[in-house]
């Protein structure tokens, strides 16, 4: 910025960034009487030369937050929903290619899943096949699905990942062995539950080479299982352990991502004394357990490619 479009004042304008958050989308896709969902939440977020409006209110180069609002939703019936990352990627190149004032985009996107209800007659044949009607579904109780996509023009960045992802192994997992002091009063656990919420992020080494764009709906896909096969395989000797056997998995098997983070809360859950009540309660007879909401560990940590970057910032929970 030049400084005669500065204001003779010393508060100086810093990052600033604008745009519309939250726009809720619902793509239908019809195929004969076999429908698809896709239902987004996409926040648009758009920075570059907007010293004007803040310093004087002109709103020359200021593409309304309607605007965007409105491409999102021109763009889904235009294009279609391939994934939520393709749709991202649209977004972003187009607001920064076709607005010379916008230098950044960011396109954050949470999607949440729908699963087919399977009517009693679907497959049986009997009322038409083909024509079955296949427009019913529920919706997935698991996790959200995220994504989010950065462009200023050169450098793309796709960081996808979920959260809300609660999972539990009820054997297999211990944890001994650690610091004691003086007010350390947790007993050794030889065989104990454990169980997290997964909130995970996994950056892809993708530059923009549209001949070398993964496959996102298939990445998920196979991130996800590999994560959840880790979780479920590793007999574990603390959270952390877990969690560096879950993002490991991901960075062997998936060569299109060279970052994950987890932020791993631990949920605990205490065998309960029944002993007031002449009750034995031991883990190896099938346990009654309380499961504390709070407080609880929160394991967190990144898991790199030999050689990467780490570009996750460590507070994802806004991503
Ligand atoms: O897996 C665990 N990691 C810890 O660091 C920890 N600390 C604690 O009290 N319980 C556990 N469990």
């Amino acid at each position: 910025m030049t400084a005669s479009s500065r204001p003779a004042r010393p508060a100086i304008l810093g990052p600033n960034q604008y745009g519309k958050a939250e726009n809720r989308v619902v793509k239908i896709t019809r195929d004969g009487a076999t429908h698809h969902i896709k239902d987004l939440n996409v926040s648009v977020s758009l920075s570059g030369d907007m010293d004007e409006v803040h310093y004087f209110g002109s709103n020359a180069n200021v593409l309304p937050t309607d605007t965007t609002k409105n491409t999102v939703y021109a763009f889904a019936k235009e294009y279609g929903i391939e994934s939520a990352e393709q749709f991202g990627i649209h977004l972003a190149r187009h607001f920064v290619t076709s607005q010379e004032p916008i230098k950044t985009a960011r396109i954050r996107i949470e999607e949440y899943a729908w699963e087919r209800i399977e009517t009693s007659d679907a497959g049986s044949g009997s009322t038409g096949g083909a024509d079955e009607a296949r427009h019913s579904f529920v919706r997935k109780g698991q996790e959200t699905r995220l994504t989010q996509i950065t462009y200023d023009g050169e450098t793309w960045e796709v960081i996808s990942g979920l959260k809300d992802l609660v999972v539990m192994n009820s054997t297999n997992s211990e944890f001994w062995g650690y610091v004691k002091d003086k007010y350390t009063t947790l007993p050794e656990a030889y065989d104990r539950i454990l169980a997290t919420e997964v909130s995970g992020r996994w950056r892809f080494n993708w530059t923009g080479d549209e001949q070398k764009m993964p496959d996102w709906e298939k990445s998920y896909d196979q991130v996800r299982k590999h994560m959840l096969q880790a979780f479920a395989e590793t007999y574990s000797l603390s959270l952390q352990q877990t969690l560096y056997q879950m993002g490991s998995r991901i960075i062997e098997n998936r060569g299109e991502i060279d970052e994950v983070r987890f932020s791993l809360p631990n949920k605990h859950h205490f065998l309960v004394d029944l002993k007031p009540f002449g009750l034995e309660n031991d883990t190896a007879d099938g346990a009654v357990y309380f499961a504390a909401d709070r407080p609880y560990g929160l394991i967190e940590a990144t898991i790199l490619r030999d050689g990467a970057e780490p570009r996750i910032p460590v507070d994802m929970t806004n991503l």
